[in-house]
């Protein structure tokens, strides 16, 4: 992996969509053979640089034809919260799979019970079980009820169950794959067409490939029937007047909802707890919950804008605006930017708190640490004296004195961070957390 960066950030550079993202990734980590690593056709010929949608360098293309080379590993799409061990390049996981028969087991949902059974049987001869979750949208409809790290959970799960109670008597390892799959790979060409699920599993290790992904599991569709038989038990013998009450008595969320502002340093850790706590509140809450990521937005709501003091400030008050929106309709609204100045985050609060629950996180990692992890090598453009007016170095923080929770992310845990943020939420009047 290359740390470069002198010799890369004079060149184009291209932000790419979560998906594509993702197909790069696999690309990089050996997922899809060389042969197939997708290319950049809006610069064909050109080196390129490719960012993820939080503008963090992911691989760059030195010239037209060259192969993609790594700059830094990208967080674990469907929620920094999901196990990151399950995170493993294929070429990693083929070194561990050796070379024995292995099953490649497919899985885009919670796994059923009969589908257990099919996978026990079909896992007689090999060494080893490979578990492959795809953690990246589309997810099928019958699956949005769990989020993508939902299924890398429960999937670790079943990997303890299978061992621990000996139904499978070989190694079963689990693997969270980043696979675009229905994914319009708008600026990314697929020499030979996009690569198929059964190759990705190959690709891993597998020599056998169990596909779960293709149709819903009868447990899944009992448990779908089961709704709609409670829709009807309620529509049939309750006056329809009261049967919106009854229907949303399960659901957390009455009420209206919050906006968390996270306000620090760049690298100070704002987007990773943000994200955790969404992944969070998404698996516990049935509240629409959506995370305003300060350089995700400033490619649309806030494009154009600077980082000059009044362009900081129209962005952070835009934020704010359409935060307090979404908190006033119920939603729960995670607002990751640096927010550097009082007056803005003070808007901010004004405005939520006239329609919603508002709490004021100030990530206050120390400035070393942000400057040491240096994930997008701002800080060191900025001290070069190529990025001006950049936050800590030379462009002010007002540090907030009215901060309903202070977190460290050099000290302290992402769980920890998440459940200090919950436990504010809560004390803001959000209910059903
Ligand atoms: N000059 C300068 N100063 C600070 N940050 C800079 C600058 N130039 C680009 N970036 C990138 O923009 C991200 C911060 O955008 P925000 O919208 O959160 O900033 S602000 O609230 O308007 O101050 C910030 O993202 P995070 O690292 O996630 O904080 C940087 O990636
Ligand atoms: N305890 C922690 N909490 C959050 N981030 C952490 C922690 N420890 C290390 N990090 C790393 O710090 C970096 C923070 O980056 P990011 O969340 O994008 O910050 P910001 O959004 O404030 O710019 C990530 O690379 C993350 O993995």
């Amino acid at each position: 992996m290359s740390d470069d960066w002198t010799r890369w950030s004079g060149l184009p550079q291209l932000v790419l969509g979560a998906t594509d993202a993702d197909a790069v990734e696999l690309a990089l980590g050996g997922a899809i053979p060389a042969d197939r690593h997708p290319v950049v056709a809006a610069a064909p010929d050109g080196a390129v640089v490719l960012l993820d949608d939080e503008n963090t360098p992911v691989a760059v293309r030195e010239r037209g034809g060259h192969p993609l080379a790594a700059l830094r590993p990208r967080g674990l799409r469907g929620g920094e919260d999901a196990d990151p061990r399950a995170r493993v390049a294929a070429h990693a996981v083929r070194d561990r799979v050796g070379d024995g028969p292995a099953l490649g087991v497919l899985v885009d949902d919670v796994v059923g019970l009969d589908q257990v059974d099919g996978l026990v049987e079909r896992a007689r001869d090999v060494r080893t079980v490979l578990l492959l979750c795809l953690v990246a949208p589309p997810r099928p409809a019958h699956a949005l009820d769990v989020t993508a790290a939902g299924v890398v959970r429960a999937t670790a799960a079943l990997r303890d169950e299978l061992t621990r109670s000996g139904r499978v008597a070989v190694p079963v390892e689990v693997v969270a794959v980043p696979w675009a799959r229905g994914a319009r790979l708008e600026r990314l060409a697929w020499p030979g067409g996009e690569p198929t699920l059964d190759e990705l599993a190959r690709a891993y290790g597998a020599t056998d490939v169990l596909d779960l992904t293709a149709a819903p599991s009868g447990a899944r569709v009992a448990y779908a029937e089961a709704e709609q038989r409670r829709a009807a038990v309620l529509e049939a013998r309750f006056p329809a007047a009261s049967v919106r009450e009854l229907a949303s008595s399960r659901d957390a969320g009455a009420g209206p909802g919050a906006v968390v502002l996270f306000t620090g340093l760049s690298g100070s850790g704002k987007s990773t707890v943000a994200k955790a706590v969404a992944q969070r509140l998404q698996t516990s809450v049935s509240r629409q919950v959506t995370v305003l990521d300060g350089d995700e937005v400033r490619h649309m709501l806030s494009a154009g804008l600077g980082f000059d003091r009044e362009s900081r400030s129209q962005n952070v008050r835009r934020i704010g605006y359409v935060a307090s929106l979404v908190a006033g309709a119920g939603g729960i609204v995670l607002v990751a930017a640096i927010a550097p100045f009082e007056e803005d985050r003070a808007d901010v609060r004004r405005r939520t708190e006239a329609v919603a629950g508002f709490v004021l996180v100030h990530v206050a990692t120390p400035l070393e640490v942000c400057e040491a992890r240096d994930r997008k090598h701002l800080y060191a453009r900025a001290r070069a004296g190529d990025l001006p007016e950049f936050t800590g170095v030379s462009s002010p923080y007002e540090v907030p004195h009215d901060a309903d929770v202070v977190l460290d992310t050099s000290r302290d845990d992402i769980g920890g961070a998440v459940a200090t943020v919950l436990a504010a939420l809560r004390a803001a009047g959000v209910d059903g957390l």
